[in-house]
């Protein structure tokens, strides 16, 4: 029995929905797993693997198409543009598959699909590609040659230059590149993190413990981290380290009341209701119904009574929270370019504009919360950005603006390895490659006066 499509084709699918209709990869990877569930292991990985490996390399796959055919790439049909794009990462980066077998299934694809006389054209390309793969040479010139090697943006480059030097942004460029493992910290109200490394290790999970935080643990080994029995239980979190740091640079006070303004799925604010060790409270808060929902989902799983989900717009003042909180959590939306490695199409997606807009609209989110918190207490300010003007920019204007605030020593809250990516003593900025986290950016400030 032939089957109804095979993986090539699923991956076109998938990759017409992300690069002409503006469908984000893993939203169209996770639609089309869910859809063809008959589909066993290896084919999985395959699709998973060419769809991510394809958007991930696609500058550069442009740039080798462009070097051995008549027609550049932003010139073709986008479905021969998508059918060449993923059989030139195949080419390159996958070993497993015969060269031949890669021109055959992409001609075989491109008559499926109704470019018959194409064929001649696709076969062509890629078997001249085939053979000369080893010869591109890749543009000299800095900024150009960076960008097609890690298929990064010129724009997004030449931002980072400006802030950072060369060989700090190559290593932040080749870490986006790396494979991870999934990070989880442990829910400290129902195991410590020794029974939970013992508990995983009994479920055939390969646990190391982080380097950063003694309740942290890298995992790998696992078919389905949703069919885990500690997972169900609400025993462990999946979170990025950085924003596990935002919590325990947060550390609240036992009976502490917190206000989490943009709180949405809640991993922060199931962390930081962790910490208050059942007391206090945690007030998380989002935009839409939609997000307090995996809020209330995300504190289902973890057990957690100390906390709930609220509908707020955080650029709303809500009068009866002014100095209400003895903390306020303002992790806001960014334009997430430290994060580049984990969301594979957001790098085509994100414009200079946007990212002057996220500035503009932290600022406005944190001229509207700053009001919440109690004299005395704390305002803690975090993005998963490395852009100068959505982190240590805002830190300074907030400074400025609200002279009753200033920056609170976190040095004695992150560990010795990261001694040396704190700002200003009150800061931190990660970066991917150079520390063994996400790019991430975390300031404490603190609210001049006494809360008694
Ligand atoms: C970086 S995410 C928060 C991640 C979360 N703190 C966590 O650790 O899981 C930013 C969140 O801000 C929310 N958001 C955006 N605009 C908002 C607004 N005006 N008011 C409240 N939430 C908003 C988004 O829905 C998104 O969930």
């Amino acid at each position: 029995m032939t089957k109804p499509l095979n993986e090539r084709e699923i991956v076109l699918g998938i990759l017409m929905d992300v690069t002409e209709h503006d469908v984000y990869s893993h939203i169209a990877l996770g639609n089309v797993l869910s859809k063809y569930q008959y589909l066993d292991k290896k084919e999985r990985a395959f699709i998973t693997r060419v769809t991510e490996g394809t958007l991930e390399h696609m500058i550069e796959i442009d740039y080798i198409l462009d070097q051995f055919s008549k027609v550049k790439t932003r010139k073709m049909k986008p479905v021969i543009r998508n059918i060449l794009r993923s059989a030139v990462y195949q080419l390159k980066y996958m070993d497993t598959v015969p060269d031949s077998a890669v021109c055959n299934e992409a001609v075989k694809l491109a008559v499926k699909k109704g470019f018959g006389p194409l064929k001649g054209f696709v076969n062509g390309v890629l078997r001249s590609t085939a053979r000369g793969l080893d010869k591109v040479e890749y543009p000299k010139e800095a900024v150009k040659g960076l960008s097609v090697r890690y298929s990064m943006p010129e724009w997004i480059l030449g931002k980072w230059l400006q802030e950072y030097n060369i060989d700090t942004v190559e290593k932040i460029l080749a870490d986006f590149q790396k494979e991870k493992p999934v990070t989880i910290r442990c829910n400290t109200s129902y195991i410590t993190p020794k029974e939970l490394e013992e508990r995983l290790r009994s479920e055939g999970v390969t646990v190391m413990a982080h380097p950063y935080l003694p309740y942290a643990f890298s995992i790998t080994g696992y078919d389905y981290l949703g069919e885990l029995s500690s997972f169900q239980e609400g025993l462990f979190a999946v979170q990025d380290i950085s924003s596990m740091l935002a919590g325990e640079i947060a550390s609240p006070k036992e009976g502490d009341y917190i206000i989490d303004v943009c709180a949405a799925p809640g991993g922060k604010s199931v962390h930081l209701a962790d910490k208050l060790r059942g007391t206090g409270h945690v007030e998380a808060r989002d935009l839409t119904e939609y997000k307090t929902g995996m809020i209330q989902e995300n504190i289902d799983r973890m057990r957690m009574e100390n906390i709930s989900a609220v509908l707020q717009d955080a650029t709303v003042l809500h009068e009866a929270s002014v100095e209400k909180a003895d903390m306020v959590i303002a992790d806001l939306p960014c334009s997430g370019l430290g994060v580049l490695g984990r969301k594979t199409d957001l790098k085509y997606k994100v414009t200079k504009i946007q990212t002057d807009e996220l500035a503009a609209l932290q600022k406005e989110i944190l001229d509207t919360v700053y009001r919440y918190v109690k004299p005395g207490g704390t305002l803690v300010y975090s993005t998963c950005t490395i852009n100068r003007a959505e982190n240590i920019d805002n830190v300074h204007w907030f400074l400025e603006t609200h002279p009753e605030y200033a920056l609170n020593s976190i040095q004695d809250r992150v560990c010795r390895e990261l001694q040396g990516s704190v700002q200003e003593e009150g800061c931190l900025q990660l970066l991917p490659g150079v520390n063994d986290s996400d790019g991430f950016f975390i300031a404490r400030f603190m609210k001049k006066g006494s809360s008694s």
